[in-house]
């Protein structure tokens, strides 16, 4: 579903990713793992739209899209969630669920989308809960379903664990669990490996801009 290929980043005449190769199959979850300052965060960036390798490719679907803007990724199919998620603050729940919707259908079936989703993953009690109010594991639950209502077929999860507490970390794995089973890829940055064993699929060590595979 989507490659990487010979990907390289420079910051500042730092090299911060370095001949990056990495692919996530249909369906898949792959779990970047690596330290604090590694470049997870500036790969998914990247990967996002959100900022421009040097040099490299991104194919997706079989398309290229290294040119691409981060609208038209969304539209390709590619959403990201933040690792400090990212709300309307004076929006509520539900409009923060609905809008993402918006870019694929009208502004009714936009909120009963984002109503049934709020229902089916066990939050429909947030919907009127304006962003503001909402605790930090609301939070993550609300980035991560920005992100699925865009109807992306490949999540970027830039650390959806980072600031949970156990309740909620167990709740989001449970959320990831689901989305797997759906059949959604997934590629998701964690410092900690531990916490997505039994998710994913693969893990892939990033040090000092270095990817290298394992198990
Ligand atoms: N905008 C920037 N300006 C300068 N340096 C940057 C910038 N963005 C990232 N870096 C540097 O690039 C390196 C990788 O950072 P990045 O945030 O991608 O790592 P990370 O693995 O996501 O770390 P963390 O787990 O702490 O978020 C770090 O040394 C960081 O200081």
């Amino acid at each position: 579903m989507l490659r990487v290929r010979g990907l390289s980043k420079r910051i500042d005449h730092v090299v911060v990713l370095r001949n990056i190769n990495l692919e996530v199959g249909s369906g898949e979850v792959v779990c970047l793992y690596g330290p604090n300052g590694s470049g997870k965060s500036t790969l998914m960036r990247i990967l996002a739209g959100l900022d421009r390798p040097d040099c490299g490719k991104i194919i997706l679907m079989e398309r290229d899209i290294t040119e691409e803007s981060a609208w038209d990724r969304v539209a390709s199919g590619i959403a990201y969630a933040f690792q400090i998620p990212r709300p309307f603050k004076s929006l509520k729940f539900v409009e923060n669920l609905a809008l993402p919707a918006m870019v694929r259908m009208d502004r009714e079936q936009a909120f009963r989308l984002a109503e049934s989703v709020a229902e089916r993953y066990g939050v429909e009690h947030l919907l009127e809960k304006r962003a503001d109010r909402l605790s930090q594991g609301e939070l993550k639950i609300l980035e991560l379903l920005r992100a699925y209502m865009t109807g992306a077929r490949l999540l970027l999860l830039d650390e959806p664990f980072a600031s949970l507490d156990t309740d909620n970390a167990r709740y989001l794995r449970e959320k990831l669990v689901e989305m797997r089973e759906e059949g959604m890829a997934m590629l998701i940055t964690s410092h900690r490996r531990r916490i997505l064993e039994g998710i994913a699929d693969r893990f892939v060590r990033l040090e000092g801009g270095v990817v290298s595979a394992e198990g």
